[in-house]
Parts: structure tokens; C-alpha cells; sequence
């Protein structure tokens, strides 16, 4: 795809406070964000995970957390009781095919050795949450597999837009 070189866009939160302690900062999906970044993108899910009992592995701020968010299209950042992690939500054509879903993430995580949340309700709408357990946070570990999640061919699975 042609690279539109673009300055950096300066790259806009929406912002939605839901109960007392749960904030969500919505990453951006606008093509020139995916275009403008898609290298940097390439390069995350270029990346592997390290072992989450790497020592000094330390959570990474909330600033830290929104100048990546960018890289990773339509991914959420959300702080839950002060614990940042990635979110994104799809829906999916079945149950069965939810199932499915859950599968394929499940191979890349073992491959990454770095494992998502995995939330499948209403029959139909599929949740994934990522962060590094191990500190209690986010690190890159998360924005690599949430990059490589998004370089997954999931077409089949998926309805076509979220509102179908
Ligand atoms: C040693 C190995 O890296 C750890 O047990 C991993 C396994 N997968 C993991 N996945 C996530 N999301 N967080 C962790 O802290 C974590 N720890």
C-alpha cells in the first residue's frame, strides 16, 4: 500500500470514563494512522515476546502506553483499578466460529509465550484483553501480540461490521 508520509498525525483520544476507577483512551483506526504507522506496526509484529520473568520487566507508564497505542489499530488502552491493558472487541459470525477465534489467538500466544485474556459472551462478541501478569501492567510484550493479532487473517470468522 502506497505510504502516505504524512508529519505524525497528531493522533486524537476520545475519551469515555466508565465507573469510578475504569477510564478507556480510544486508540485510533483512521487508514492514515494504520498508513502512517504500518512500518512502526510492521515493526512491532516484527518483535517477539520475552519471557515475562525477564528481570527489571517493569509496567510502563500511561504516557508510554498512548504514544504506542497508535501502532496497534483499534486497540484500546484501558486503566482498570490503575492497571493498564490493551483491549479490543469483535463480533463474531457464530459461537462455533468464537470458538475458533479463541483457538487461533491461542496458537500465537503459545508461539509468543505471552497470553491474552480471552472473553466470549452473548454468544457472539468476542473480547481480548492483554497485559503482562507477571508485573502487573503493560510492557511491549503486550503491544507485540496485540500487533500480531492484528495481522491475523480472521475474515471467515468475523461478521462485517461489528453493528451486523
Ligand atoms: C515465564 C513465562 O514468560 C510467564 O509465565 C508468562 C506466561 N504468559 C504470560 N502472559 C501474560 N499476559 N502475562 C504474564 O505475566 C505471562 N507470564
Amino acid at each position: 500500500a502506497k505510504l502516505s508520509l504524512q508529519p505524525f498525525s497528531q493522533t486524537y483520544y476520545s475519551y469515555t470514563r466508565r465507573g469510578m476507577n475504569s477510564e478507556i483512551f480510544h486508540g485510533a483506526s483512521s487508514p492514515l494512522t494504520t498508513a502512517t504507522f504500518c512500518i512502526t506496526n510492521k515493526d512491532l509484529s516484527a518483535k517477539k515476546c520475552v519471557p515475562c520473568n525477564t528481570k527489571d520487566l517493569q509496567p510502563m507508564t500511561q504516557d508510554e502506553a498512548r504514544t504506542l497505542l497508535p501502532q496497534v489499530a483499534d486497540w484500546d488502552l484501558v486503566n482498570e483499578d490503575g492497571v493498564l491493558k490493551l483491549r479490543r472487541s469483535w463480533k463474531v459470525k457464530t459461537f462455533t466460529k468464537g470458538l475458533e477465534f479463541f483457538r487461533i489467538i491461542g496458537d500465537l500466544a503459545e508461539a509468543e509465550g505471552h497470553h491474552p485474556d480471552l472473553h466470549l459472551v452473548g454468544w457472539n462478541n468476542v473480547t481480548i484483553e492483554i497485559w503482562t501478569h507477571s508485573v502487573g501492567g503493560l510492557t511491549q510484550n503486550d503491544f507485540i501480540l496485540a500487533a500480531k493479532m492484528n495481522g491475523l487473517n480472521l475474515h471467515g470468522l468475523l461478521r462485517r461490521k461489528a453493528s451486523d
